[in-house]
């Protein structure tokens, strides 16, 4: 399915450009997604790629236009990529009820349950789909798919932090061996097998429910697979000392950081900063934009 361009905007020397094309993981429904180029790519000079996962109630347009990312990658001469955060128009019952579940809110899985398993896969829309359509389509847009890394907030944290160590381990069909090269998360739902956010979306969209969650797609019982001399990871996780969510129990930050440690990753491997003060708010992500960003390229570059 060739790639329609929606938009197109020159920012700090590059181009963000707004795409849309038939999804087939998303069930034949239109899917939308932005992707940055910076101005040093060429086809003689594919750059690196850092994924974007945003959050509940986000869109592909919400990290492009508040997450303050574009001006340390294109110093880096790095691409970004900002997916959706769910399919749109899949016409499921109840999909739009909830703000936590449903549209804007596909908490990068698969769904094994029937009236969510033909549309919403936003693991293999994010994982297999969008690098296979944006490396064959006909405009030749220069990236390099060797060289990955991907990022997100909230929930799109979780998915980041799943995805990564899912591909790291080798669990699930969606992702090469190692696909990426290193991980981060603003904020990141890190335990939601036992929160309320990851049990309201396990049980609305996996068979299994919370139990076939935990298997697959959360980051602390992933993290606890993991065997730190055998699967090095690069791991950076930021969250705010006032973010109501974390009050609230949804994140769990101190579970993943628990587990890591228990099984031998260290400060180096899997850093984990509060930073005081601040809430979940795009104000907190785009102060610490440019740290992530800096973070990836020390991989994406290497
Ligand atoms: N509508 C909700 C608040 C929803 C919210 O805060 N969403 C966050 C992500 S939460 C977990 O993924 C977000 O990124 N919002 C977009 C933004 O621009 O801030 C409510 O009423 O509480």
């Amino acid at each position: 399915m060739a790639l329609e361009r929606v938009s197109m905007n020159r920012v700090y020397d590059g181009v963000l450009t707004k795409y849309r094309f038939k999804s087939a993981a998303l069930g034949g429904l239109m899917a939308q997604f932005n992707l940055f180029i910076p101005a040093n790519a060429s086809s003689t000079h594919k750059v690196p790629v850092l994924i974007y996962l945003a959050g509940l109630t986000c869109t592909e347009d919400t990290g492009a236009q508040k997450g303050n990312f574009i001006g340390p990658a294109a110093k880096e001469g790095i691409a970004l990529l900002f997916p959706d955060t769910s399919p749109r128009g899949a016409g499921v019952e109840g999909e739009d009820k909830d703000w936590d579940f449903g549209v804007g809110a596909g908490f990068y899985l698969n769904a094994t349950i029937p009236a969510y398993a033909t549309h919403y896969n936003m693991l293999t829309h994010v994982t297999k789909e969008l690098p296979q359509v944006i490396a064959s389509d006909e405009l030749g847009i220069p990236i390099d798919w060797t060289r990955q890394s991907i990022f997100g907030h909230s929930m799109g944290g979780h998915g980041a932090l799943t995805i990564y160590l899912a591909s790291l381990l080798g669990v699930g069909d969606n992702t090469q061996p190692k696909q990426y090269r290193s991980v981060s998360a603003f904020a990141p739902a890190s335990n939601p097998s036992i929160s309320p956010w990851g049990i309201k979306a396990f049980t609305g969209y996996l068979q299994g429910g919370a139990e076939e969650g935990k298997v697959r797609y959360d980051a602390t019982e992933l993290v606890g697979r993991c065997k730190s001399k055998e699967n090095p990871v690069h791991v950076l996780v930021d969250y705010g000392s006032e973010d109501q969510f974390l009050k609230g129990g949804q994140l769990l930050p101190e579970n993943f950081l628990k587990k890591a440690r228990e099984v031998g990753y260290d400060e180096v491997q899997v850093r984990v900063r509060k930073q005081e003060g601040y809430d979940h708010s795009y104000f907190f992500i785009s102060t610490f934009a440019a740290d992530h960003v800096h973070f990836h390229a020390n991989f994406l570059k290497a």
